[in-house]
């Protein structure tokens, strides 16, 4: 029986369809009553295999949770290579497999197959966690099935926030690039910008102790273990940490934006500043008692404008001219939206709901600072940004407060994103776009073949002509033929494979387009010098400095790595990159391989530049992702820096009264919208009727859209005061 085939009956046989209705995988994958998921998660685990296949065999990622859904729900997320969701355009394969009827499994997934060309003899990876729901070992159990029903290689992680699963999935498609692959390296690569960032920064009105809500979800294990990386620089109380209650019950980042309200456990204080996660640890809102006992809210929205502003202020005294966005969805308050364009004169872009389109619009920015007002987000750096910022921390031809805010973006850009992936990802596009010419250069070792004596073409960056010229030679005997993009895990899987055949006469390097006249290819022969068209000295010298102080400061976090540490120089430095283009060029699926001994492997040279163990040394120290761990520590960061009580930050606008509301219907898909969900089109009538009712009241906005995660209406009213807005609509009139 083929695989295909024996998927879709160990599916009949043990996941059987038990739901008639039709499901639609939505804003962020599928979420109901736990009950009745598991064969969703069988499903969803074949899904992931095939998606993995078509992403060549890079890892992609499934998540087991239903964020702040109530505890007797569950969901699933499936994520993308760079710990991105799923691209949309898959998200009609999911709502196929997840509604057709058990005969019919095996065709629906030949036919995903076909459609999108997936080529099944790739090997597969996926990486799988959970949130804490009962229900949840159940369901990754049903997805762990699926996927190995069709030979995939599954990697689960247990409990994890989703962001800390989008962290890995990047991390192992970046052969551990973006950071380690495992929850420390994720602690350790977020607190070491933050705790850089706050070194010495003595505060009078900006109090070190920050009390959470934890919605007695995943975040409760792991923001426990976060604490033990930051020193006395943040003290986090903990409160709803899953010891007593039930997850999101009267408590997480939903319940107190909905409600307006504090969570269960909190005896809030004037002076306190708290805030809340939701159920998987990628939300969080603020919130504080007012000196006259009032509860106020500091979600998303003000979250945006408290990052906005910050960029914005270090922009303009670093002096960089780059583009900086805000992005925002429909349940933006007016008032926000207004003071932003307004006040801040930050160009604004509403997109709809859900953080796939807000992601996608931020990158339209150089900056783009993206938040739905629950709590979701974070801020984008365009490589270009990234690339300036870094060069303009190094100039020395400007002023010292220049410099210092250029640093101080870079702090914070580190605190998002982190050094490390700057580099990478500039290598990565740089260098992988260039690969079969960089490939064929670096392996000419004789004048003969040398490409700048036998042809006219000159590499530079920006020649990026020809990268079909080794594609459409004739095969020929020799090493250039050996440009290929194949991965290979086992030994035994290689059967026929050619081994790379590396071995340059000279140190291996590049030659300058100036090695043709002066033959002093010596001076150009290094790696260091081809990055040095890149990278100023002053930029990597200061990246030494960063690795160097991080060393010191977070060596004792990582004591194995730790251990005979010296100084990183700056050939040192050129070295690691030259392994890190090198990298990109010769693929293999880990790290460890690359120092492999093993016959298939024995081509590789790394080891005869550099021990595996220095590698991974630098890697480690050497200087992340949006989520609500992040995002709560640049927000801490930022009001440390100002020096602000939550007073202080709440007062660049008062929000404007408004409320949200589920309703159940009988059929929500009949509601269309448009602009970005703020307009209906269907039925008919239905948005004549709200403009009416808008109409009577100041500053008053509505509007109403079908969820994408649950089976409801949502309902969104604003206006000037609260005893006036939105209650014919609470009448449900
Ligand atoms: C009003 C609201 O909170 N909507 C949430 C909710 O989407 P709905 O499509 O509204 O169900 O779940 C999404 C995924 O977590 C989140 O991105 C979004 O903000």
């Amino acid at each position: 029986m083929n695989l295909l085939k024996q998927a879709a009956e160990t599916g009949r046989l043990h996941y059987p369809r038990s739901l008639q209705t039709t499901l639609s995988y939505g804003t962020a994958g599928i979420r109901m009553r736990a009950e009745k998921l598991d064969y969703i998660l069988y499903r969803m685990g074949l899904l992931s295999v095939i998606f993995s296949k078509f992403r060549k065999g890079q890892v992609t990622g499934l998540m087991v949770t239903a964020s702040h859904n109530p505890a007797e729900d569950n969901g699933v997320k499936l994520i993308d290579t760079m710990g991105e969701m799923m691209p949309i355009a898959w998200e009609k394969h999911a709502t196929e497999l997840i509604n057709v009827s058990d005969d019919k499994l095996e065709s629906a997934l030949e036919e995903i197959i076909k459609e999108e060309g997936v080529d099944v003899n790739i090997p597969a990876v996926i990486c799988t966690a959970m949130d804490t729901r009962p229900s949840s070992v159940q369901l990754s159990k049903a997805a762990v099935d699926g996927i190995e029903a069709l030979g995939g290689e599954c990697h689960n992680y247990g409990l994890l926030t989703t962001p800390q699963l989008h962290y890995i999935v990047c991390c192992r498609n970046t052969k551990e690039q973006y950071g380690l692959p495992t929850e420390e390296g994720y602690y350790s690569k977020l607190t070491s910008a933050f705790l850089e960032f706050n070194k010495g920064q003595s505060t009078s009105k900006y109090s070190r102790d920050l009390h959470v809500d934890l919605a007695n979800g995943v975040s409760a294990p792991k923001i426990k273990a976060l604490k033990t990386y930051l020193n006395d620089t943040l003290n986090i109380h903990t409160c709803n940490d899953g010891s007593s209650g039930q997850l999101n019950y009267q408590c997480g980042a939903d319940f107190v934006k909905v409600g307006q309200c504090p969570p269960i456990g909190f005896d809030l204080q004037p002076g306190m500043r708290c805030a809340s996660y939701d159920g998987d640890g990628d939300r969080i809102v603020y919130f504080y008692k007012t000196k006259d006992g009032k509860f106020a809210l500091l979600d998303g929205d003000k979250i945006a404008t408290l990052i906005a502003s910050f960029l914005s202020d270090l922009l303009t005294t670093s002096g960089l001219k780059l583009n900086l966005g805000l992005v925002q969805t429909a349940y933006a308050n007016g008032s926000s939206t207004k003071y932003i364009t307004d006040v801040m004169k930050v160009p604004v872009a509403c997109v709809p709901t859900g953080v796939k389109h807000l992601h996608h619009k931020a990158g339209d920015f150089d900056i783009g600072v993206y938040f739905e007002a629950n709590g979701h987000g974070t801020v984008l750096f365009s490589e270009g940004a990234q690339r300036s910022i870094l060069q303009q921390a190094s100039d020395s031809s400007l002023d010292q407060s220049a410099r210092d805010a250029a640093g101080r973006l870079v702090t914070a850009m580190n605190m998002i994103n982190q050094t490390q992936q700057t580099f990478a990802l500039h290598l990565f596009t740089t260098f992988s776009h260039q690969a079969s010419k960089i490939y064929k250069i670096a392996m000419s070792s004789s004048e003969e073949n040398d490409p700048y004596t036998s042809s006219e073409e000159d590499f530079t960056p920006e020649s990026s002509s020809s990268e079909s010229d080794t594609e459409n030679q004739s095969p020929q005997p020799g090493p250039t033929n050996n440009v290929q993009e194949r991965t290979y895990q086992h030994a035994d899987t290689a059967e026929g494979c050619v081994i790379p055949q590396f071995r340059p006469d000279n140190v291996p390097g590049l030659r300058l387009p100036e090695d043709r006249t002066k033959k002093d290819s010596a001076k150009y022969s290094t790696p260091g010098a081809f990055f040095k068209l890149f990278f100023t000295l002053e930029l990597v010298g200061q990246v030494c400095q960063y690795t160097n102080d991080n060393f010191t400061r977070i060596g004792h976090t990582k004591p194995s790595l730790a251990k005979n540490w010296s100084p990183l120089t700056e050939d040192e430095f050129y070295v690691f990159v030259a392994l890190l283009m090198y990298m990109s060029l010769v693929r293999v699926t880990r790290l460890d391989l690359y120092w492999s001994t093993q016959q298939l492997f024995h081509g590789f040279w790394a080891r005869t530049f550099m021990s595996k163990f220095r590698f991974k040394q630098i890697q480690a120290f050497l200087k992340t992702v949006g989520d609500a761990i992040s995002d709560m520590l640049l927000v801490e960061s930022i009001l440390a820096y100002r020096d602000w009580t939550c007073e202080e930050w709440d007062s660049a606008y008062t929000d404007l009264p408004s409320i949200m509301l589920k309703i159940k219907v009988e059929d929500r898909t009949i509601v269309k919208t448009t602009d970005a969900e703020r307009r209906t089109t269907s039925p008919p009538g239905l948005q004549e009727a709200i403009d009416q009712l808008v109409a009577k009241y100041k500053f008053g906005r509505a509007f109403v859209r079908p969820s994408g995660t649950e089976d409801v209406m949502r309902v969104y009213a604003e206006a000037d005061t609260k005893q006036k807005n939105c209650s014919p609509l609470m009448a449900g009139e």
